[in-house]
């Protein structure tokens, strides 16, 4: 299946499919036949596992870059070295570049290939649920010590190939993380679809069918809202849906503690919290909401970890954040996103009821 994404800047698809990689990098023989050079970016787990397969698979010869696995991979140590890779590989502006691997991969290498030479081709291969989200919509960046993602450019690849059959070597701990952006695209999007999620046994062991329809679903939520706001000046920012709080937590974690849906499943608590305020949004979903997440094993530990002030810092490098003032994305009700300014003060309080919360389900 083929879901466009109507980017202003570069028009694109996502294929998704099983067994459908071959075939997928085919559709670019035009581009790809007249490539002086491809390089595939991996990191050394997904290599570990799919180096034989995908080798045998990639229909073109290519020369390979094996990072860090994880978030260790998108520092600029990492970014430096992968554009050494680059020139001492002879590439030039002819040359394609692919990421094949999870989120991490494709930030760093959507960066690496919007940089290098002022600019050359990408495409996504995902091997995440996860990637689901990061590998549509063309945010690319790399982490500061100071915040997430502060170091990047907005740049679409030529397309996505998502290969759904390379999911199955996913560790548990992954496929929660992944699941949490599917919960944010439900909750943004369609209160039927988080009503589903919340009402399965569990969100961790779907069949390939139902995944891909979750999947494909996402990838619709957001392509029609980068296909509207490319470079999120308006409703892109709805995809942040849980990323300031979450983006807070992960960063004062340290980089790859937690991982990314882990983070940002504690922002979507918060921010329903805020959302009662301001909308219809009750106590008693938000609390059924906080017992969905631990019955599918999410944790809410980090937040005991720090105090409100050693968050601060962090939360006000939110990239949404204009004029000194945060803006958060809350919920009128699900499926009606809206952004919404709040005070410090505010923000500190929200904090306190999230501890009061998860201190009042966990006894
Ligand atoms: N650009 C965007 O729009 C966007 C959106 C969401 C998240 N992100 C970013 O994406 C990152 C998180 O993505 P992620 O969770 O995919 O991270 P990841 O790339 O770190 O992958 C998570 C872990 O899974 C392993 N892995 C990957 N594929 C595997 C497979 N098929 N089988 C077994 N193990 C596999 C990786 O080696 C890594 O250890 C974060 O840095 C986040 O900021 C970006
Ligand atoms: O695509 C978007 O826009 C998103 O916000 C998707 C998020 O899931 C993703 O984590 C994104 O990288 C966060 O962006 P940031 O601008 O807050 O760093
Ligand atoms: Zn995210």
């Amino acid at each position: 299946m083929n879901i466009p994404v109507k980017a202003k800047s570069h028009a694109y698809e996502v294929q998704i499919g099983a067994n459908n990689l071959t075939e997928a990098v085919k559709s670019f023989n035009d581009q790809l036949s007249k490539a002086d050079k491809i390089i595939v970016f991996t990191d050394e787990k997904v290599w570990q596992l799919h180096s034989e397969r995908f080798t045998a698979e990639f229909p073109y010869p290519f020369e390979v870059n094996v990072l860090a696995a994880g978030e260790a991979c998108k520092t600029f140590d990492s970014f430096f070295a992968a554009h050494s890779f680059l020139l001492e590989q002879k590439c030039t502006r002819k040359s394609f570049v692919f990421a094949f691997g999870g989120g991490a991969v494709g930030d760093l290498t959507g960066f690496v290939a919007a940089t290098f030479m002022r600019g050359i081709p990408f495409i996504q291969i995902p091997t995440t649920i996860l990637a689901h989200d990061s590998a549509v919509g063309g945010k690319t960046a790399i982490n500061h010590p100071l915040g997430k993602n502060m170091i990047g450019a907005f740049y679409q690849p030529q397309g996505v190939l998502y290969d759904i059959s390379y999911l199955s070597s996913l560790p548990e701990r992954e496929v929660r993380s992944g699941m949490a952006e599917v919960i944010k695209h439900a909750s943004i999007f369609d209160e039927k679809w988080l009503a589903n999620l919340m009402e399965a046994n569990s969100i961790l062991h779907f069949s390939q069918v139902e995944l891909a329809r979750h999947l494909e679903q996402g990838i619709r939520v957001k392509a029609d809202i980068v296909a509207q706001d490319e470079e999120e000046h308006s409703v892109r920012k709805f995809l942040n849906f849980g990323h300031t709080y979450g983006h807070a937590i992960e960063a004062a974690s340290g980089f790859g503690k937690l991982a990314h849906g882990e983070a940002v499943m504690i922002g979507m608590v918060y921010a329903l919290i805020l959302s009662e305020r301001y909308g219809t949004i009750s106590p008693t979903f938000t609390r059924s909401f906080i017992d969905f997440a631990l019955r599918n094993g999410y944790s809410f530990d980090a937040v005991n970890k720090f105090t409100f002030e050693q968050l601060q810092g962090y939360l006000m490098k939110d990239k949404k954040a204009e004029y000194g003032v945060l803006q958060f994305v809350l919920l009128k009700q699900i499926g009606e996103p809206f952004v919404q300014q709040i005070s410090v003060e505010e923000c500190q309080e929200i904090d306190r009821l999230l501890r009061v919360l998860i201190e009042e389900v966990l006894a």
